[in-house]
């Protein structure tokens, strides 16, 4: 820490000591490279041992702002801290008019002068990045918020300065200005990171984001709070770092606010606070640091689909995310969660067919894991070279953005890698469970078939099948064969699946052959056709074998088979809801 920042953070704990807040003697500020200023015990403390009393008198609180800028509590533009921003912007960038008094009197800017002082002027948030920077997050779910984020606090400022303007003639022209300064610009050419004075942007953009990294919820102070994001700052509880693990407790009592840490803590341990459940995402947004292994991560898969899709899927009963809408879906992957049950039952929605309505069928699932595990592969693939910054960027980024951009995708590609491998386990679980009928199986028990195929294309194991990629095209005549034997009647050692035959008897009371089909066909069945009955008459030589026969099995085929992309097994399954 420079020395001259040093004397501010003394100054700032030397003033806030003297507005009558109480810091105990074993707590010690410190200065790392990787966190800031921070605090330190340099003894042993019981759990439970209020560390700090922060007096009400230094808290910076919304009525402050309210007060003066002469704006009703219930403003329609006083939202998401809006107008408390807008003063703590001016106190720290007005130095024209640098007394600010509210209506009892009180010399706001002298109040807070040695606090306003310690407040970091550079934030290493991504809303301060370079454009080389902010370009590292692409594609990411950080990069996404980040321009949305950005957008809405653009139109936040800009209903504030129009107010502004309105009701402060004095104040008029300066904020027309920096209003005009973002006409015709589009939003990737805002690189306005120069604070021109307390109303323009970034100044703003400085505030909301010192709220975003160092502001408490009001309600601690205030029971009558309605709105939960209404905020306030309290100055030294703002010095200390945030653990996820570490257990504290802030209570309001007799005009102080005391920090408590719920466990013991020995000499030389960091004093934490806990700023939430936080993913990593939250916290390099709202404080520009990440936390590896952070138990709370949390990444999305996001879906657009037709609004139709959404009701269908409802009707279905999937319980879809909360704000799901034709605009996209949001479905949260977290380390408690990796797989969440919704996104598997959106998955089977997604490859439901005609035949399958109104229920999920395990064909259903498993295909639907199939899409899915593509999809989760590429976001796993995207992180694994988005996360490898190239050498010619590495000289126009700074590097302690490449560390934490490094470690965020890190972060990101391990809920994916989960997410992966659970999908795998949950495929391997529900074939274990319903045991379909494997067509490998199939073919092993039905000796007179695989001979034939032996006698006329050379095979004799599923393997050699699968090598020279020909399951599907014998799995078509072993139906056809299937139903034949059935339609028969014969006594045969082969016993043809009830429901496959039951299938192929479905299909044929309803399907329109076109010419298109019969085109389609055609080839598969010259390879087989007039050859096989002339060779092989026991089996090919009686029965229906024309192409139409081909083209039902083909749909059957459609509802039934289910290929395992570990191994190309193909499985086949029967059509019942699970
Ligand atoms: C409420 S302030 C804490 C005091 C701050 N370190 C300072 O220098 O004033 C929050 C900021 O501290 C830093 N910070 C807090 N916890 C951290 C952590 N666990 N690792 C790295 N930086 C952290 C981040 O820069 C964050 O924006």
């Amino acid at each position: 820490m420079s020395g001259n920042q040093e004397t501010k953070l003394n100054n700032l704990v030397e003033w806030s000591k003297q507005q009558g807040s109480s810091i105990d003697s074993r707590v010690v500020f410190k200065y790392s490279e990787a966190s800031g200023v921070h605090a330190i015990v340099n003894d042993d403390v019981q759990e439970s041992f209020s560390l700090i009393q922060v007096s009400k008198n230094i808290l910076i609180t919304p009525d402050y702002a309210t007060d003066y800028f002469g704006v009703k509590e219930n403003d329609p533009t006083n939202i998401n801290n809006s107008w408390l921003q807008l003063f703590v912007a001016k106190l720290k960038f007005d130095t024209n008019e640098p007394t600010i008094l509210t209506t009892d009197g009180v010399n706001c800017s002298e109040k807070w002068k040695h606090y306003i002082d310690y407040l970091p002027e550079t934030l290493n948030n991504p809303f301060w990045w370079n454009e080389d920077e902010k370009s590292l997050l692409k594609g990411t779910d950080a990069g996404i918020l980040l321009n949305r984020q950005y957008q809405s606090l653009l139109q936040e400022w800009q209903s504030l300065i129009t107010v502004i303007c309105q009701k402060f003639p004095n104040w008029a022209t300066i904020g027309n200005t920096e209003l005009a300064k973002l006409q015709g610009l589009t939003t990737s050419k805002h690189k306005l990171n120069t604070v021109t004075s307390w109303l323009s942007f970034p100044a703003y953009l400085w505030a909301a984001n010192i709220f975003t990294s160092r502001a408490f919820p009001y309600f601690i102070i205030n029971d009558h709070v309605k709105d939960l994001n209404q905020a306030c700052l309290i100055p030294i509880l703002d010095l200390l770092n945030h653990k996820h693990t570490a257990k504290v407790g802030w209570s309001y009592v007799d005009h102080q606010v005391n920090f408590v840490p719920k466990q013991s803590l020995k000499s030389g341990d960091e004093l934490f606070n806990n700023y939430g459940d936080k993913s990593n995402t939250g916290l390099l947004l709202g404080y520009g640091f990440v936390l590896e292994n952070n138990e709370f991560d949390e990444t999305f898969v996001t879906l657009k689909v037709d609004e139709s899709q959404i009701t269908d899927a409802k009707q279905l009963g999937i319980k879809l995310p909360e704000g799901a809408s034709s605009i996209g879906i949001n479905f949260s992957i977290t380390n408690n969660d990796c797989l969440p049950e919704n996104l598997v039952n959106f998955f089977a929605f997604l490859v439901q067919l005609k035949s399958e309505k109104a229920m999920i069928t395990l064909r259903m699932k498993l295909d639907g894991l199939t899409q899915l595990a593509s999809i989760i592969n590429q976001k796993v693939e995207f992180y694994k070279t988005q996360g490898k910054i190239n050498t010619s960027m590495a000289s126009k980024v700074s590097p302690s953005v490449i560390k934490v951009v490094k470690s965020y995708m890190l972060c990101q590609k391990k809920l994916f890698q989960s997410c992966f491998e659970e999908i795998g386990k949950l495929e391997k679980s529900l074939l274990k469970k319903h045991k379909p009928l494997s067509f490998k199986t199939v073919l092993k028990n039905d000796k007179p078939f695989m001979n034939s195929l032996l006698l006329t294309i050379g095979v004799s194991s599923y393997d050699t099948l699968v090598k020279q990629k020909i399951v599907d095209q014998v799995f078509l005549l072993w139906v056809v064969r299937s139903v034949n034997l059935f339609n028969d009647g014969e006594k045969s050692s082969v016993k043809p699946p009830q429901f496959i035959v039951d299938e192929f008897k479905q299909v044929a009371k309803s399907i329109v052959v076109t010419k298109e089909d019969v085109l389609e066909y055609h080839p598969l069945y010259k390879t087989f056709f007039p050859s096989l009955p002339q060779k092989i008459p026991e089996i090919y030589g009686h029965g229906e074998w024309g192409i139409k026969q081909f083209i039902i099995a083909g749909t059957v085929a459609d509802r039934v088979c289910y290929t395992r992309s570990a191994n190309n097994e193909l499985f086949l399954l029967e059509r019942k809801a699970v």
